[in-house]
């Protein structure tokens, strides 16, 4: 463990995390069925050294929370009801957000005082190709300016007052576009998970609107992950995805890249390299990479996805 007085952040080594797994309350965690039926591209050993740790970390910071909640009814001597604790998941396109985020929901819900865990990405919040399509943005999907942050906004401070029911548009990456009679509702969830490249952002103010409030996405995360890897990592396993999914997904002709299927492997490897390198790593470079320090940790992965350190912020 380096522990440099002036930084804000503890590293740990993956040895030392790992050992994290040999808390007496993990072996229950270990046990369970969940971790057999994950389904998920991990190995069993990635997901007890280092997921499995970090679902016991995010344990102990939501009961904290709710052990709080508690003080604060007890001062003002009412009830008020709980919130859901956010958790935020941010990093680049590809870096395995999504999938750390199904698998946190999975070992998350197996702790008895948070079962419900819901699970939202911010591609809901993407504009439909349409209107990216009149902004003449359709080539900067996943930048700052293709998402409606303002919904994205109202959305969680709807979760963060503790309203029951809450509903988020829904994306399909088939169709990669916005599903217009789709909705996703979350109902009463005690932690809610919100992954996308965007979440960690704080949106530049339009110069003419003053009384625009300042609120950022992350105002209403309790706690906030940022998942990083080189970008030579990054771009492999871009390419990897876009090849496979052209083997089964962009087959069906509900896919928007069905026009692609045809492609043989080495001609959609160029195609997918040509994406990443107009649209997602410029993106990465400009917008999502300058947003790391902002999280409560970073999970730094090393080459066929094995975490290798992680950086903890001091609390
Ligand atoms: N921990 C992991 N181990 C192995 N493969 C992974 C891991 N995490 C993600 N992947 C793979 O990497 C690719 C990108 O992951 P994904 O979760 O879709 O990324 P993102 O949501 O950040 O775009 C997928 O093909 C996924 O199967
Ligand atoms: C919509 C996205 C920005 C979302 O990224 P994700 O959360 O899946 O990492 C991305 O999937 C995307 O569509 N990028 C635009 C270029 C591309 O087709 O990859």
């Amino acid at each position: 463990m380096t522990r440099n007085n002036y930084a804000p952040y503890i590293t740990i080594t993956r040895e030392e995390w790992a050992k994290r797994s040999d808390d007496p309350m993990l072996h229950l965690l270990k046990d369970i069925d969940a971790l057999h039926g994950l389904n998920e591209p991990l190995t069993t050993e990635e997901i007890t050294q280092i997921y499995v740790p970090l679902s016991r970390l995010l344990n102990l910071y939501v009961t904290a929370a709710q052990g709080l909640h508690t003080a604060t009814n007890s001062f003002l001597g009412s009830q008020i009801h709980k919130v859901p604790y956010i958790i935020g998941i941010a990093g680049s396109v590809a870096v395995g957000k999504s999938t750390t985020a199904r698998v946190l929901q999975r070992l998350l819900s197996a702790w008895p005082n948070h079962p419900r865990i819901a699970l939202v990405t911010t591609d809901g919040f993407l504009y439909p190709n349409r209107v990216l399509e009149q902004k003449g943005i359709m080539n900067r999907k996943g930048f700052p300016e293709s998402y409606d942050i303002r919904r994205l906004i109202q959305f969680l401070a709807s979760v963060k007052s503790g309203k029951g029911k809450v509903t988020a548009p829904v994306y399909s990456h088939l169709e990669y576009d916005i599903l217009p009679n789709e909705l996703q509702t979350i109902e009463s969830p005690d932690i809610v998970i919100v992954e996308g490249v965007n979440v960690l952002q704080v949106r530049p103010r339009h110069p003419q609107a003053q009384r625009e409030p300042a609120i950022f996405v992350s105002d209403f995360f309790d706690f906030s992950i940022y998942v990083d890897a080189e970008e030579k990592d990054l771009q492999e396993w871009y390419v990897e995805r876009f090849k496979s999914l052209r083997r089964t997904a962009f087959q069906s002709p509900d896919s928007y890249f069905h026009r692609y299927a045809h492609l043989s492997d080495e001609e959609s490897e160029f195609f997918a390299r040509g994406i990443w390198n107009e649209i997602n790593k410029p993106n990465l470079e400009l917008n999502i990479m300058p947003t790391r320090f902002r999280a409560s940790l970073i999970l730094e992965k090393g080459s066929h996805h094995f975490v290798q350190s992680l950086k903890l912020r001091k609390t």
